[in-house]
């Protein structure tokens, strides 16, 4: 089985945020993910990280104005500045949480832009951030997001984003393949694993049940079917990664907690954890 890493941004609602790791420890998570680090001192998330003996593999860099509705800012023409400061941001919570990868999500396309005409910014921003995470042996992830979820986001398909990965032609920057999008967008999900992952250009994958971004085994996706599919294919191409859990637990979240809602997890043969 694959390697499952706890997203402490969606998991574990009913506690507070710094609570979640010793939950996600409990449960028998070894590795966790999150949206964003920023409003923690790096030293406090690094020692819940130690004292339960959890890796941080995955989290996003500053998005801009959250509150605001931003998710993002790589595509955004006047906002390199700001994109920059972001990255370098990112890169010390990196060193410090010691995680390998930093997801830099795409943003929105502005009202009445076409697409195109934000590509360039977005792969000059990529560049910039992939030789800078490499100098701190980090690499850069992109992610194609539904636009049910996020309307306008600049970012949808596979094919988009590892034609974008190609073009920036860093070895650093890498796709997330988040299994609950590909559904909601293009489908046939399994063919796609075994298309793309051993390109060597998939990083990290992350899952939810399909439609509502509940527990894994709800919906119209088969994950124990896709999990067999990601191990049969990595065995053959070496790829060692990790899948995040992104979703928004339904049924545990409020009777029992997280905990309750991970039979899924607990259910799979060999069920790896960590
Ligand atoms: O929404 C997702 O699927 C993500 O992984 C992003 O990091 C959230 O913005
Ligand atoms: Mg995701």
């Amino acid at each position: 089985m694959p390697r499952f890493a706890a997203n402490l941004s969606m998991l574990y609602p009913e506690l507070d945020f710094l609570d979640r790791f010793e939950a996600a420890a409990k449960d028998g998570f070894a590795a966790v993910e999150y949206l964003f680090p920023y409003a923690y001192e790096a030293r406090e998330l690094a020692s819940r990280l130690a004292a339960n003996g959890l890796k941080q593999v995955l989290f996003n860099g500053p998005p801009g104005d959250w509150e605001r509705g931003e998710r993002g800012l790589a595509c955004l023409p006047g906002r390199e500045a700001e994109f920059r400061d972001g990255i370098l941001k990112a890169i010390d919570y990196a060193a410090a949480l010691d995680c390998p990868r930093i997801h830099v999500m795409a943003g929105l396309v502005p009202e009445g832009v076409e697409r195109e005409t934000v590509q360039p910014t977005y792969l000059e921003n990529l560049r910039w951030a992939a030789v800078e995470a490499a100098k701190a042996g980090r690499d850069v992830l992109i992610e194609p997001i539904n636009t049910r979820d996020i309307p306008r986001f600049f970012l949808n398909r596979q094919d988009h984003a590892h034609e974008l990965v190609e073009a920036v032609g860093a070895l650093n920057v890498q796709v997330q393949m988040d299994l609950y999008h590909c559904q909601i967008v293009e489908g046939d999900v399994a063919m796609k694993i075994r298309k793309y992952l051993p390109t060597g250009r998939v990083g990290h994958f992350q899952i939810a049940g399909v439609p509502d971004r509940n527990e894994p085994d709800i919906g119209e996706l088969n994950h124990p079917y896709l999990f067999e599919v990601i191990d049969e294919v990595s065995a053959q191409c070496g790829w060692q990664g990790w899948v995040g859990c992104e979703y928004r637990p339904r049924r545990g979240a409020v009777a029992d907690g997280t905990s309750a809602g991970l039979g899924w997890l607990r259910g799979l043969p060999r069920a790896a954890r960590g």
